[in-house]
């Protein structure tokens, strides 16, 4: 609520500046005219939205198709169905509900409404229903936004402050039991430090969830069963370091860290998206960057060093705000 909350004060104090005519610099062909960027609504956008953080991510695009003047589909995750349920309820109170419709349901209900024209798509989920998302838009040529996923990897240099760096990495990984999109995904650091990550790392978990996370309050659950089979399916033959406790009925599997992992293990391939942290040893940055830039494009890098020569590295100054 809190980043919600921000994102509709920024737009009341900035609106007035973005939607004003933009001044453009005269050149030959339009010397005698007058020139400047007028914008306009783009008309009706969808906006179709992820269960992890169901609000957030769907009202957050929404506030600002609003803002610029659209009328709006709101398509939230069926996965979070209370929250869908509640937007449905709620949202035809405060707003016109032919301007801005909230639509609930699943495959079949996104699927025909990715039949209609759109003037925006605007989606929020993973890479491959991005692609479906993508190919629907291609076929008005409506423009789209695409919100995915991705494997963010951490990288912790020798020379850093080794309880730093692993109190921000467990609050980060285990945060909603690791169901955020720039959650850190893996750790790459040299193998003389492992030991002590990992120490830290569990004294950290002790402070944050205590003794058994399975009974703290602050320690979420699985999102749903099929989510709970895929991340433990992750987890199958892998070196457990820390935790690897699991309870199907309640969806929970405990803060787990991996070691020993193999750069081609399953647990590699795909977004993990659940609280497993796997640790793999490179003997330096340039091996840790060599190893990133092999993989697709991550969402999110952080980096962890005394050494400024670590953010130097263009992968890293490119990766933006989170590193
Ligand atoms: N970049 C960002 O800001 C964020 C990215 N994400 C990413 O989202 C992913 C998690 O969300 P998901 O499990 O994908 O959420 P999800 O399963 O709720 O799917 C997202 C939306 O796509 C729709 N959908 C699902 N299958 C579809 C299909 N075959 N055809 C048409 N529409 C379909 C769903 O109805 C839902 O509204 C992660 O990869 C995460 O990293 C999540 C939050 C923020
Ligand atoms: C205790 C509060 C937890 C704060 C985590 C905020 C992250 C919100 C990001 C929403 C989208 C995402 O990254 O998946």
């Amino acid at each position: 609520m809190m980043g919600l909350l921000a994102e509709i004060e920024l737009i009341i104090d900035n609106l007035h500046k973005w939607a004003a005519p933009q001044h453009v610099k005269k050149n030959l062909t339009t010397m005698g005219d007058d020139v400047y960027i007028n914008y306009e609504p783009l008309g009706v956008v969808l906006v179709i939205g992820a269960w992890n953080y169901p609000l957030v991510v769907v009202l957050q695009p929404v506030v600002g198709a609003i803002a610029a003047g659209n009328a709006v589909v709101i398509k939230p995750s069926e996965v979070a169905e209370h929250t869908a349920k509640l937007l449905e309820k709620i949202v035809p109170r405060y707003l016109d509900k032919e301007l801005y419709p909230v639509v609930n349901g699943g495959v079949p209900e996104t699927t025909k409404l990715l039949a209609e024209r759109f003037d925006h798509i605007f989606y929020t989920g993973n890479t491959s229903v991005g692609k479906i998302i993508m190919q629907a838009a291609a076929k008005f040529l409506t423009p789209v936004t695409l919100e995915l996923g991705g494997k963010s990897p951490c990288y912790i240099d020798k020379d850093c402050d080794i309880d730093i760096a692993s109190r921000r990495i467990t609050w980060g990984k285990f945060v909603n039991c690791g169901q955020t999109c720039i959650a850190p995904d893996y750790v790459l650091c040299d193998k003389s430090i492992q030991g002590k990550l990992i120490e830290k790392i569990k004294e950290t978990l002790k402070e944050f969830y205590g003794e058994n996370p399975k009974e703290s309050q602050d320690y979420e659950r699985i999102i749903n069963q099929r989510h709970f089979k895929r991340v433990l399916g992750l987890l199958q033959g892998e070196k457990v370091a820390i935790g690897g406790e699991h309870d199907e009925s309640s969806c929970y599997i405990a803060p787990t860290v991996l070691i020993d992992v193999k750069p081609n293990a399953k647990v590699m391939q795909e977004e993990i998206f659940g609280p497993l942290l796997p640790i793999i040893t490179v003997k330096d940055v340039d091996e840790a960057i060599q190893f990133i830039n092999q993989k697709e494009k991550p969402l999110a890098l952080y980096a962890f060093a005394n050494d400024k020569k670590v953010f130097g590295y263009p992968c890293v100054q490119n990766l933006g705000p989170d590193c």
